[in-house]
């Protein structure tokens, strides 16, 4: 069950305009090309992961997806408008999981929950917020500060912060990390009940399976550059290649 809806601004319909637009979009570190220029289209209700090698230009891609980042060149438009961090809009209907975005020490979990609904003025927020926490097991940990938390239980915890407030894209970086078999399992439920919803989803992963539970669409990176791109297939034509 997704645990808070869409903002409403965005018709749940995949065929409608897409609602990230990159095009063009390359990021250059110094003298290095950590992301070759590239276009990609997220549309409501569609799932698109990216899967690459360590280094190969995931994460690059996603912080300028959600506007953490500025590309060197291209456009990167959300909803029309170049997306950054700091527009409202995109703070409104943009949720990003499993960012280097810390946790505040002395909160409990259900306190960064409860912050986060009253920053997005979430109705019905403490159904909402029990609806997360025993989605994601952490309902025994409501309590604890994050440092008392596993590995695990931290990435349960930057979903259910993903999950707790509105958002119409949803963008996760290697969601399955630390996560045991059957959390993983939910994870893929979880993710097809978010384009089900209308939700656009955006995620880097390492896990073939993950990619074949949900995307819609794939792109594989290597080195910064489109190596593939298609269905879930193309990842074992490309085995099949390499
Ligand atoms: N802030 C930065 N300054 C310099 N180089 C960077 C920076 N961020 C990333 N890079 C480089 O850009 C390339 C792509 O990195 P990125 O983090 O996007 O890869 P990734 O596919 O997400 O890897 P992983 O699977 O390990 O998370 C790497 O070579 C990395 O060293």
């Amino acid at each position: 069950m997704t645990a808070a809806p869409t903002t409403g601004a965005a018709p749940a319909d995949g065929q409608t305009e897409p609602l990230l637009r990159l095009t063009g979009v390359s990021r250059r570190y110094g003298e290095r090309e950590a992301l070759h220029p590239l276009d990609l289209e997220v549309r409501p209700g569609t799932c698109t992961a990216l899967f690459g090698h360590n280094g190969s230009g995931k994460s690059t891609l996603l912080r300028l997806a959600c506007g953490r980042d500025r590309p060197t060149t291209g456009t990167a438009l959300f909803d029309g408008r170049p997306v950054d961090e700091d527009d409202p809009q995109v703070r409104a209907r943009v949720a990003v999981a499993g960012d280097t975005a810390g946790f505040y020490p002395d909160l409990t979990v259900r306190e960064h929950l409860e912050l986060i609904t009253v920053a997005h003025g979430v109705a019905d927020a403490d159904m909402w917020i029990d609806q997360v926490l025993a989605d994601r097991r952490l309902a025994g940990h409501a309590d604890q500060l994050p440092s008392a938390l596993s590995s695990g239980q931290t990435q349960a915890l930057q979903l259910a912060a993903a999950l707790v407030r509105p958002r119409d894209l949803l963008v996760l970086d290697e969601p399955e990390q630390r996560l045991d078999p059957a959390s993983r399992t939910r994870l893929g439920e979880l993710l097809r009940g978010e384009t089900r919803d209308g939700v656009a989803v955006l995620l880097a992963t390492h896990q073939a399976e993950l990619v074949h539970a949900v995307a819609d669409h794939v792109l594989v990176l290597e080195d910064g550059k489109v190596l593939a791109e298609g269905g879930p297939g193309v990842l074992e034509e490309l085995d099949g290649t390499r």
